[in-house]
């Protein structure tokens, strides 16, 4: 009962209210009420169990997805649920499955690139899962180079094999293709067809059409509840309407059309899900906080006074290590939701034809993923080290929680390959300043170029550090520095592709500062709106000046390498860094109850409400399948002549 006293203790002692907390995290009272509803929903249907989930074999694990996504499907339509609390039933069964495929780019591909007809004739169909659709872009042979995918479309196709698709291995009844198309003997670059791959009667793979699962993948369970699948085309016929042609068309006589936009609008539904998954890194990160937050509360180590020893939250070591990611939890909810305002943005924008702000949707989206998924997965990593030996035991939910999560950062493009994407928009920036091209967007603090390069840090003391405009400056400098100085030294070079390529360790460090500026400066704009509740305001401020001094602190090198601080300034950052810690501690646990996670989400019997921990991993260690029998199946073959052996050689 100990874990339980500690965190009512740790609740009662909180400085803000955490009900108005909830609803900045959930971003709208309506939000918020629409998550409560669906995730207790799932929580209290026995239907959506997931605790067993690590014994299954990968056959059974496959086929309770599918059992769970057909009664989510079931309940979906028997309670008329809309479009958004669908999408929240489907996020809180938690349990990756074609649907995400379906839902997440199948169906808003077709919506972004198809024509009106072609709308009519799919959406529907896809709208009632009457259809089942996956996202077959990535090839054996080329995921990210997607300029050079070897499929094509002509009117006598070659062969070639997709592979990672997911949904496609035993599920999903058509693709989204995406081919060179060729007509009248010319390449016209890649475009994304529609193919039905499976009958609509007994499920079987068409002619011409072979397809089977790539395999098991990292991890118990994780991700192995998603068919990713392999496919291989062999001079498969498709009507030429099954061409998405929204954007470019190819007539009855083999003319291809281009309507006067840009190719890269083909890559549209890449954009939308990175979009996604910045809201999603906040979603997987905030649940291992929440884990490691209460169990560091309840876990006690060393340190004894009285009789009872210090809760592990209390080492300053813990606190270094677990309010960075509470605050990094924030930082990527609202900067996620800055995200999903540029997209409807530059969206709308498109519609009226308007294409300006299409390489800032990209950059930014490109940016942010790789940089939120992969502090997510350290993140989530460190977590489980927070939480010492049991944070390995599956039961804490981290390991299935990092296993499903990792591959976020090669999914929907490489980390790497999207950071230096950005690279070439800074440098693309910095080069037009010269002609007089005023900056926008994220890049308008590049327009103040010559006061950044020549400023100098205010900071005289530990406080000057709560400034947020003293803050915001420091990484505009720092930013502005480091691409300017790749800018330079990639002018030395007489062919940039080569200066680019040798230089791409230095761009991709440039590409993160200008990113973790954004989140930065999308932070501090947040709580410069209205934001109600008590206490809750002060709270994200302190949130939000760890997050910062956190990035300065483990960026270091280019604070100081770019002379944008001095090491005095640094040590003032640290000094202010550990005030904020000792202000967030009261607060730990309130502000991870913020994210309203269930139990049943959660998933971690570390991380239960109630705290009571260990008579629970006490009570599910003898649940587990091994403890079945006291004497292990094989004793009589393995242990026992082994032992007698032993016996016999000691008596020699
Ligand atoms: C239940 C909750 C779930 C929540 C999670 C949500 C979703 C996750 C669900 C499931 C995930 C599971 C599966 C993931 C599915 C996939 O992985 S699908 C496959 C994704 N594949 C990729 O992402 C491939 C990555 N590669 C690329 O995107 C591009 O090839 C490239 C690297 C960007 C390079 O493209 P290329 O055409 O060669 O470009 P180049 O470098 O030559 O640039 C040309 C110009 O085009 C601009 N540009 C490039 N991309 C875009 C874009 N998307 N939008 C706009 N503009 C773009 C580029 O900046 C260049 O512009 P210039 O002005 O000419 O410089
Ligand atoms: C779980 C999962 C689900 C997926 N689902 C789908 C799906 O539904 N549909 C689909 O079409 N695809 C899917 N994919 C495929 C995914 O989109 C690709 O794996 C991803 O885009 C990376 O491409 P790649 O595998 O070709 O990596 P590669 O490009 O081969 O990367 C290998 C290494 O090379 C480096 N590299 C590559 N190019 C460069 C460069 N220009 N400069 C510097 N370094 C470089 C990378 O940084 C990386 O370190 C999925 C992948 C996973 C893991």
């Amino acid at each position: 009962m100990e874990g339980v006293d500690h965190l009512a203790h740790e609740r009662n002692r909180s400085q803000f209210d955490v009900n108005d907390m909830k609803i900045v995290w959930a971003g709208s009272r309506e939000a918020f009420e629409v998550s409560d509803r669906m995730s207790r929903l799932v929580a209290n249907d026995p239907a959506f169990r997931k605790d067993n989930r690590v014994h299954l074999t990968r056959k059974e694990l496959f086929k309770n997805t599918l059992r769970k996504a057909a009664y989510a499907w079931k309940k979906i339509i028997e309670l008329k649920l809309s479009e958004e609390e669908a999408g929240r039933l489907r996020f809180f069964v938690d349990e990756p499955a074609y649907t995400d495929l379906h839902w997440g780019m199948f169906v808003p591909f077709l919506k972004g690139q198809g024509t009106e007809e072609q709308l009519q004739k799919w959406l529907p169909l896809a709208y009632k899962m009457q259809i089942i659709g996956c996202y077959a872009q990535t090839e054996l042979g080329h995921g990210s180079n997607v300029q050079w995918l070897e499929t094509t479309a002509t009117f006598d196709p070659k062969t070639d094999e997709f592979w990672w698709p997911g949904g496609l291995g035993k599920v999903s009844t058509h693709a989204v293709v995406f081919a060179r198309l060729i007509t009248n003997g010319r390449d016209y670059g890649v475009h994304g067809f529609i193919v039905q791959i499976r009958s609509l009667d007994d499920h079987s793979v068409l002619p011409g059409i072979t397809i089977g699962d790539i395999g098991v993948k990292f991890g118990n369970g994780a991700y192995n509840t998603m068919d990713n699948g392999v496919m291989h085309f062999d001079h498969i016929r498709i009507p030429r309407n099954q061409l998405l042609m929204r954007f470019s068309q190819v007539t009855r006589e083999g003319k291809y059309v281009q309507s006067d936009v840009p190719r890269q609008l083909v890559y549209g539904t890449m954009v939308y899900v990175r979009k996604t998954i910045v809201i999603d890194a906040s979603n997987a990160l905030s649940r291992a906080v929440c884990i490691a937050t209460r169990y560091s509360a309840v876990r006690r180590q060393f340190g004894s006074q009285d009789g009872v020893e210090t809760q592990v939250i209390n080492y300053k070591t813990q606190q270094s290590r677990l309010f960075p990611l509470l605050a990094s939890a924030y930082a990527f909810r609202f900067v996620g939701e800055w995200l999903q305002w540029l997209y409807t943005d530059v969206t709308q924008r498109l519609a009226a034809n308007d294409f300006s702000t299409l390489p800032e949707a990209h950059a930014c989206t490109a940016g942010l993923k790789s940089i939120t998924t992969a502090a997510t997965a350290d993140g989530i990593e460190e977590c489980r080290k927070l939480c010492g030996g049991h944070g390995y035991l599956c039961s804490s939910g981290l390991p299935e929680l990092f296993a499903v999560y990792v591959p976020a950062c090669t999914y929907e493009g490489d980390n790497v390959v999207l950071l230096l994407q950005v690279a070439r928009f800074l440098v693309k920036t910095v080069s037009q300043l010269v002609s007089g091209k005023k900056p926008v967007g994220t890049t308008a603090y590049m327009g103040r170029l010559q006061h950044l390069m020549e400023s100098t840090c205010k900071v005289q003391k530990a406080e000057d550090w709560l400034n947020p405009s003293i803050v915001l400056e420091a990484f505009e400098v720092r930013s502005a520095r480091m691409s300017v100085e790749c800018a330079k030294r990639l002018s030395q070079f007489t062919n940039q592709e080569e200066g680019f390529h040798e230089l791409s360790p230095s761009l991709v460090e440039a590409a993160v500062a200008h990113c973790q500026l954004i989140i930065v400066a999308k932070f501090i704009e947040k709580l410069q709106g209205d934001i109600p509740g008590n206490g809750v305001k002060d709270q994200l401020q302190k949130l939000c000046s760890i997050y910062a001094l956190f990035t300065l602190h483990k960026h270091l090198g280019d604070f100081l390498s770019t002379s944008t601080i001095t090491p005095k300034q640094a040590s003032l950052a640290d000094d202010q860094l550990r005030s904020l810690y000792a202000q967030v501690r009261p607060n730990a646990v309130a502000l991870v109850d913020a994210f309203n996670y269930t139990d049943h989400y959660l998933g971690s019997i570390l991380g239960r409400y109630d705290g009571n921990v260990y008579p629970n991993l006490y009570d599910e260690a003898w649940k587990d399948p091994m403890n079945d029998t006291a004497v292990p199946d094989g004793y009589h073959e393995y242990i026992k002549p082994l032992l007698k052996q032993q016996l016999r050689n000691s008596r020699l």
